[in-house]
């Protein structure tokens, strides 16, 4: 391995670290963060209990993992707009707005996608 790829390497392992930096400090200041975290262990058992199909699981992931994405960048939104203003501005009032719009937006979806999995399986048990 020449010096470059050496490099290269180097600079896609602190990418990856400053990742998980920025991860785990969103989850341990962010109550949003932390409440998606317990849904989706409580989801994770479920889908594990009843089997769900391939199809399901690939929906079920989409739906966990895009909500933390959006989570995640809905809070660095709210950070950028922190840096940029403390003061009250119709502008920082609307990109927080919009960012946790389109959080809301997602989270209405995955209920829908839960519900329409989970339900014929908790249906069945009756
Ligand atoms: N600088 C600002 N100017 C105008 N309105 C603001 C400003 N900061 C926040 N707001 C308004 O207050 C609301 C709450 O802001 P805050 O910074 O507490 O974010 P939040 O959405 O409550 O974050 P969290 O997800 O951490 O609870 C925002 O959604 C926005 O409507």
């Amino acid at each position: 391995m020449d010096s470059h790829d050496k490099r290269k390497r180097f600079v896609l392992l602190s990418s990856f670290s400053y990742a998980v930096t920025g991860i785990l400090t969103a989850a341990q200041n962010e109550r949003n963060l932390r409440f998606h975290l317990i849904s989706s262990l409580i989801v994770l058992v479920l889908s594990f209990y009843f089997s769900i199909s391939k199809l399901e699981w690939i929906f079920i992931l989409f739906s966990i993992g895009g909500m933390f994405a959006l989570e995640l960048m809905n809070t660095a939104i709210e950070r950028v707009v922190d840096l940029v203003t403390a003061e009250f501005h119709p502008l920082a009032k609307q990109a927080k707005d919009i960012a946790a719009g389109a959080v809301f937006v997602y989270s209405i979806l995955a209920v829908i996608v839960g519900i329409i999995i989970f339900l014929p399986y908790v249906l069945k048990q009756f």
